[in-house]
Order: structure tokens, then C-alpha cells, then sequence
């Protein structure tokens, strides 16, 4: 039975039994809203640890945008559901006030990793995923944390966090998790209209076929210039951008002989999506 907790200290208790009792504990921080991107960390979890833990919780830290955390879908009863389906042990969904109480006042910022793209297009997120992230892994006392490889650049900022800071946790990246047309699977795609919906698969396509005329020679410029421009033909609001970095850093990369990778972010239906793909 999937048991919900809302107190860091009910947590606590039974995650210290859990560790008394020699079992490794995984946690599986997420929004909310869940989907089979999601699931599939959990799956993942349980395949690795005797206990699994997900975090459901809206960080109104990592917000930069007041309406995008308004219009935040929420949907606990339907998320517990397809979690006890997973066989998770606990959700913690706290109360904003329980993880943020009066007088908090930390912050927890990575550097270099977390500056370029989403960085840059959402100031002071990285800041608040570091920070809840840090937090959560404190609450749990999990030793693996699982988290997507769609959030590429999320993903590279937590292991940089806990390498720099030296968090006794390991971190699993997991594949992205696909609708059938590409779309990698978002809980944003809900707010797409159905118009929106159909040319959503665009996005991972054309990244695609970028990422391929690369390997195939292509100049890196040129090519980014020919997914924009699908984006934009297809349907596409915005493209706010394409870049090819090294897969680390996320710094500029022409070395070819490090891991690159295709990361983008483009609005469609005021919904802004975002992918990425090895290249
Ligand atoms: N399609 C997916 N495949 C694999 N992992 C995913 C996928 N979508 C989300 N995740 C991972 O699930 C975790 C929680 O993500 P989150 O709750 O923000 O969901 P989301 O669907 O990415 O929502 P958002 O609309 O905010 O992008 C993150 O580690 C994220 O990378
Ligand atoms: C990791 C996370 C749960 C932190 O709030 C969030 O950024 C997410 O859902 O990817
Ligand atoms: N999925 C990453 C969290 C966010 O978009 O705020």
C-alpha cells in the first residue's frame, strides 16, 4: 500500500527504520501530474532499492514565470493511483510552509552548469531546483536519486551539486519517455490544444534530423538553421533556441571527440516545450 506523508519528521521516522533494517531507499523527486515518464523512474527505482520514495511537490522556488506555477496542473489522487499500481512505499507531498517554514532564507546555487539556456531563459530556477533538491535529499535520506534525461541540463546541474558538495546520494539519469509521434512526455502537454497537440512532434524530429546531418557532416549552423525554420513552418510560436553543447557543461562545443548533445526549448500554445538528444 502507497502510504502519503506530509511532516519531514513522519518521514524521517520511517525512513530511519527502513535504513536500520540494512535497506537501500530511492527517491523519485517530482511536480506532480504524473505520466509514463515518470513511472519509468519509479519502475527504475524499485528495480534498484528495497524502498521508494516519490516527492510530489510544486517548488514555487523554481518558478520565474507566477502564471506557469498558477496553471501548474495538480493531480494527487490520480498520481497516487498509478504510483500504487508501481509499488512506491511512500509519496511525501508536503505543504509549501513545511519545506519553506517562516525564517527560511538559504539558497543553494550551482555554478557554470546551471548559467547558459534554461538558465538564462528562466532566471533564478536552477537556484530553486538546487535548492528543493538539496532539501529533499535531506528529508529522505535516499541513497539514489532518479531523474530524466528530458530535463538534460537539470539533470547535469544535480550531479554537479552533489559531486561539489559531496551528498552521500547516487544519481541515475533515465531515458526520455515518448509519446508515439516523439513528443517526449510532459506534464505541460496537457495545456497543448489539440491543434497544438498534433504538430507538437515536430519538435523531436527536427532535432533529429539535425542531430543526424551533423554526424552525416553537416555544418552544426546550418543545420540548427534548418530545425528553426521546421519549428517556425510547422507551427511554432517561438523558437527561444537550439543549441549544440557539450553534454556536461553545456558549454559551446565543437570537440566532437566529448559527448554532445542537441538541447532545445520552442512555444507552441503559450506552452513552452523543451527536448534534447545526443548527437
Ligand atoms: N518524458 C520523460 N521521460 C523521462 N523522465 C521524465 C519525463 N518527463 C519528466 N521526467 C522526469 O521526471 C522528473 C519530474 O519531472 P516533472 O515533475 O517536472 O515532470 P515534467 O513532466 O517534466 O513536467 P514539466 O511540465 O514541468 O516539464 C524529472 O526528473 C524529469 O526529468
Ligand atoms: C526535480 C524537481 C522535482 C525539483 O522540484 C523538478 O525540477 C522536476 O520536476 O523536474
Ligand atoms: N521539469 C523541470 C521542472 C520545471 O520545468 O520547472
Amino acid at each position: 500500500m502507497t502510504q502519503i506523508i506530509r511532516k519531514i519528521a513522519d518521514l524521517r521516522a520511517l525512513v530511519r527504520g527502513w535504513k536500520a533494517a540494512g535497506e537501500v531507499v530511492g527517491v523519485v523527486p517530482t511536480m506532480g501530474a504524473l505520466h509514463d515518464g515518470h513511472l519509468s523512474l519509479a519502475r527504475a527505482a524499485k528495480a534498484d532499492c528495497q524502498r521508494v520514495i516519490v516527492t510530489i511537490f510544486v517548488n514555487p522556488k523554481q518558478f520565474n514565470n507566477p502564471d506557469d506555477l498558477k496553471q501548474y496542473p495538480r493531480t494527487e489522487t490520480a498520481d497516487a493511483a498509478l504510483l500504487q499500481t508501481v509499488g512506491v512505499d511512500v509519496i511525501f507531498a508536503p505543504q509549501p510552509d513545511e519545506v519553506y517554514p517562516d525564517g527560511f532564507t538559504s539558497t543553494v546555487s550551482v555554478g557554470g552548469v546551471s548559467e547558459p539556456l534554461e538558465g538564462r531563459m528562466r532566471p533564478g530556477h536552477f537556484d530553486g531546483v538546487a535548492t528543493v533538491v538539496t532539501k529533499l535529499f535531506g528529508m529522505t535520506m535516499a541513497d539514489r536519486g532518479y531523474f530524466g534525461q528530458k530535463d538534460w541540463q537539470q539533470l547535469q546541474v544535480v550531479l554537479r551539486l552533489v559531486r561539489d558538495l559531496n551528498l552521500p546520494i547516487t544519481i541515475v539519469g533515465c531515458e526520455t519517455i515518448r509519446e508515439a509521434d516523439g513528443l517526449a512526455m510532459s506534464s505541460r502537454n496537457s495545456r497543448l490544444t489539440p491543434e497544438g497537440r498534433a504538430i507538437a512532434g515536430v519538435l523531436y524530429a527536427a532535432i533529429s534530423t539535425a542531430a543526424e546531418d551533423i554526424r552525416a557532416g553537416q555544418s552544426d549552423r546550418m543545420a540548427i538553421r534548418e530545425a528553426a525554420e521546421k519549428l517556425r513552418h510547422a507551427g511554432f510560436d517561438r523558437v527561444e533556441y537550439i543549441e549544440l553543447r557539450d553534454a556536461e557543461t553545456l558549454m559551446p562545443s565543437d570537440d566532437t571527440r566529448r559527448p554532445r548533445r542537441m538541447l532545445a526549448a520552442a512555444w507552441l500554445d503559450e506552452v513552452r516545450l523543451i527536448d534534447n538528444i545526443p548527437v
